[in-house]
């Protein structure tokens, strides 16, 4: 079997004596579609954050590939191929939808200063492209913050797609966003990242997006993993009902 693409080893952290990673040990394989459930406050994100390097555990390690990456920047961790996408999506408001673009891929090149024009033709078809992907072309030139949530998610996840990741991150790519709008939004996403062969990891409270997008589980509880494995097995797990299904 191949090397896990990511994996993490008994990562520990506490704030002010609650323990948001007590001992966490998991892996991604290239590829996989995985999700993290659990309880409000068990740790999800802070684990995002340490993958990341936004936060550095007190013990542990965190591996791409093989090699440490926990006490990188995250400035470095993102070069090494892991994007993140956030709760709530990260944007340029007031700005066109193809500028925000633009910039992340001005700023990933280190060209970009503010003194010289954003829109360059190739800055302009790399954002069309990524726009392309999440089926976002007909609004480039629209106001970020004049399109529903389901759609700045997409732009978000389109901006962290620009780094050219190998695995991405996602908060909770469906809060916020209308019942109706979930599975859509979910189908994009998923579709055009398994189209670019990037690995995923989404922390997700919806179940049955749950269930029908993520080729894995991992179940958090009060800083550890305490369930694991297929969704169609995890979500029937009576631990896992009780603890998370149920309080969802
Ligand atoms: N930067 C921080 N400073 C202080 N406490 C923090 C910080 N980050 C997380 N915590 C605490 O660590 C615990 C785990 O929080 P975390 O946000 O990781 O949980 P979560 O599972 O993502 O929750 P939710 O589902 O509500 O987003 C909580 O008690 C939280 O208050």
């Amino acid at each position: 079997m191949s090397a896990p693409l990511l994996k993490a080893e008994n990562l520990q952290v506490s704030f002010h004596g609650v323990k948001a990673a007590d001992g966490v040990n998991m892996e991604i394989a290239e590829g996989e579609f995985l999700a993290i459930i659990g309880p409000n406050g068990s740790g999800k994100t802070t684990f995002l954050n340490l993958c990341t390097g936004y936060i550095r555990p007190v013990a542990g390690e965190v591996y791409l590939d093989g090699r440490p990456i926990t006490r990188l920047a995250p400035r470095t961790i993102a070069r090494r191929g892991i994007a993140r996408a956030f709760q709530i999506p990260q944007l340029f408001s007031d700005q066109r939808v193809i500028d925000n673009l633009m910039l992340s891929i001005a700023a990933r090149s280190g060209l970009w200063d503010a003194l010289r024009p954003l829109d360059r033709p190739q800055w302009r078809d790399e954002a069309m492209a990524l726009l392309e992907m999440f089926n976002l072309a007909s609004c480039a030139e629209d106001i970020a913050m004049t399109l529903p949530e389901g759609r700045r998610k997409l732009i978000d996840i389109a901006i962290a797609m620009a780094l050219k990741p190998r695995l991405v991150l996602l908060d909770e790519p469906t809060s916020g966003v209308s019942a109706i709008e979930r599975f859509g939004l979910m189908e994009t996403l998923m579709g055009a990242l398994k189209k670019a062969g990037v690995t995923a990891l989404f922390v997700e409270h919806d179940m049955d997006v749950v269930a029908r997008y993520a080729d894995r589980v991992v179940v958090w509880e009060r800083g550890h993993v305490m369930a694991e494995g297929k969704p169609d097995v995890v979500l029937n797990d009576p631990r896992v009902i009780e603890n998370v299904v149920g309080v969802a």
